[in-house]
């Protein structure tokens, strides 16, 4: 009887277990390939450079690296090079500041918006953005000075040439390409240019948004710096990936301040506010916020390039219902993999103390928290009350944002599936997926001005490259800023289909 009950046991249980691997393999194996609504694409004209070309927007490139555009914070901007580069751009692009298609002004005395009008206005317009102004960059670490623009084994180095120089003037040369071969763009668009994207915005492209709102612009989308082609970033994933910034983390910096007992070090505190501050930081920097993966849009990425995983990998990431535990701690091990499932916890800026007999009266900490969508400020600052417990570190909110809207990214959405027919086209093929941007752009001010909001790159970023961005030998290479062009220079074409799909058969995306 206990044998027959033992055998029933053991059949239930591998009949289970047959059902789960059958349910795996179905999912896997029959993985939903997303349909990509089909349009009617104009075929764009003149995908190749020519030498002359090429060698034009080389030198375009190497150009604006060399005029130092440096914010260094919100009241410590480089503004000589910011007016010398509203003018190096001028004389370079000299078609864009002549067509009559064009009106351009200036915002924030260095800031640039450009509007260049098309043929059909019953079409809404959409806006390209990119930004003038570069982090510092230290040149004593630098293998080349940062701001030569010097070229070497393939590679223009400097500061801003993956950050956001190369896509200010590809956007730029594309434009002024387009014009030379007697280009009209149908679909009305704008060009923004922020000064002061790295210390906020608040002069440059907030000003352009507000107004743009006053004049009562709606966009059909935007396009601005975000994500980009990731090649062997996530391992695993055996293909470049273009990836959509579809929305953005938010963002909260707090200043920890703790006020001790001032004194003689021969008979110093028991405990300093040093003490007190570094122990706050550590707990912090020890309980990481929550991990989120799965309540956010980034489960959606995994989702769609689940076929590109090399197996086992794909079985797991077709069947995240069973193995998102698993994922979500596979994903924690990396600092850009771990950015995409939580909000992280910066530890920038420490202060305090100033001779060593002195014990300092103050300590201060500065924190930066960039905000999973799936969480708030309130929840997040809730948490670092929690985690901090003690009432001696003071609190102060520098600045906060919850994270931004998701963008549409359906079958229906015009600026997403124009985006990423032409990733398609001018990255061979690759495949994209939306994804959450894990860093902030100027886009977030024209949220008003827009539901779609399109955070990408048009580079390929191999793992080794990551730490280039705001930090040594910045560089792109030749081969990167031509295809970086053409693809500004198809998606202004692209952008030129009307509002009407025509529908017909579906296709494979991935
Ligand atoms: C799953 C694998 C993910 C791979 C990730 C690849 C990383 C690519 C980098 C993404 C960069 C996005 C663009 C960020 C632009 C930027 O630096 N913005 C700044 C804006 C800012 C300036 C001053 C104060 C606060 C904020 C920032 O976010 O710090
Ligand atoms: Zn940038
Ligand atoms: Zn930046």
């Amino acid at each position: 009887m206990a044998a027959l009950c033992g055998r029933a046991v053991v059949c239930s249980l591998a009949g289970l277990l047959v059902l789960f691997v059958s349910v795996l393999l179905i999912r896997t194996y029959t993985w939903p390939e997303r349909a990509v609504r089909q349009w009617h694409w104009k075929e764009p004209s003149g995908m190749e450079l020519m030498e002359e070309e090429k060698e034009q927007l080389i030198e375009a490139l190497k150009g604006a690296i060399r005029i130092p555009t440096v914010s260094f914070s919100e009241d410590k901007q480089n503004t000589t090079a910011l007016a010398e580069f509203g003018k190096y751009i001028e004389k370079v692009f000299p078609n864009v500041f002549s067509s009559k298609l064009i009106t351009h002004e200036v915002f924030g005395n260095y800031s640039h918006l450009f509007k260049v009008n098309g043929s059909d206005h019953t079409l809404q317009p959409y806006m390209l953005l990119a930004h003038l102004d570069v982090v510092p960059a230290t040149p004593e670490s630098w293998e080349v000075s940062p701001f030569s623009g010097v070229e070497q084994d393939g590679y223009i180095y400097g500061r801003g040439t993956l950050d956001d120089k190369s896509s200010l003037i590809g956007i730029l040369q594309a434009l002024e390409f387009l014009l030379k071969k007697g280009y009209k763009p149908c679909r009305s668009f704008y060009i923004g240019l922020g000064h002061d994207e790295e210390v906020f915005g608040h002069r440059g492209a907030k000003i352009m948004a507000e107004e743009l709102k006053n004049r009562k612009v709606k966009l059909a989308f935007l396009v601005d710096e975000g994500l980009p082609v990731i090649d062997g970033i996530i391992p695993g994933l055996n293909c470049p990936v273009a990836l959509i910034g579809i929305t953005e983390k938010g963002s909260l910096t707090l200043k920890l301040t703790v006020n001790g007992s001032p004194g003689h070090s021969s008979f110093p505190p028991l405990e300093s506010s040093i003490g007190i501050l570094s122990a706050a930081v550590s707990r912090l920097e020890q309980n990481p916020m929550p991990n989120k993966f799965g309540e956010g849009p980034e489960r959606a990425m995994f989702e769609h390039v689940a076929s590109k995983f090399v197996f086992p990998l794909n079985i797991v990431m077709a069947n995240l219902w069973a193995f998102s535990l698993v994922v979500s701690r596979f994903l924690a091990q990396s600092s850009s993999t771990n950015a995409m499932i939580r909000t992280t916890t910066a530890l920038t800026i420490f202060q305090s103390g100033i001779k060593s007999n002195v014990v300092p009266p103050t300590a201060t900490a500065t924190v930066n928290f960039r905000i999973h969508p799936a969480q708030t400020v309130k929840e997040v600052l809730d948490i670092v009350r929690k985690t901090i417990q003690d009432e001696r570190v003071e609190l102060s909110v520098m600045n906060s944002f919850d994270p931004l809207p998701v963008s549409s990214h359906d079958v229906e959405s015009v600026g997403y599936q124009i985006l990423q027919h032409t990733i398609h086209s001018v990255f061979s093929g690759a495949p994209s997926a939306p994804a959450v941007c894990i860093g902030n752009t100027d886009s977030r001010y024209f949220v008003p001005l827009t539901n779609n909001i399109y955070r990408f790159n048009p580079v390929i970023l191999k793992k080794e490259d990551l730490n280039r961005i705001h930090g040594l030998n910045e560089r792109i290479s030749k081969e990167a800023l031509e295809r970086l062009v053409q693809f500004y220079f198809q998606l202004i074409q692209n952008a030129d289909i009307d509002k009407i799909p025509i529908p017909h058969r579906a296709t494979h995306e991935l």
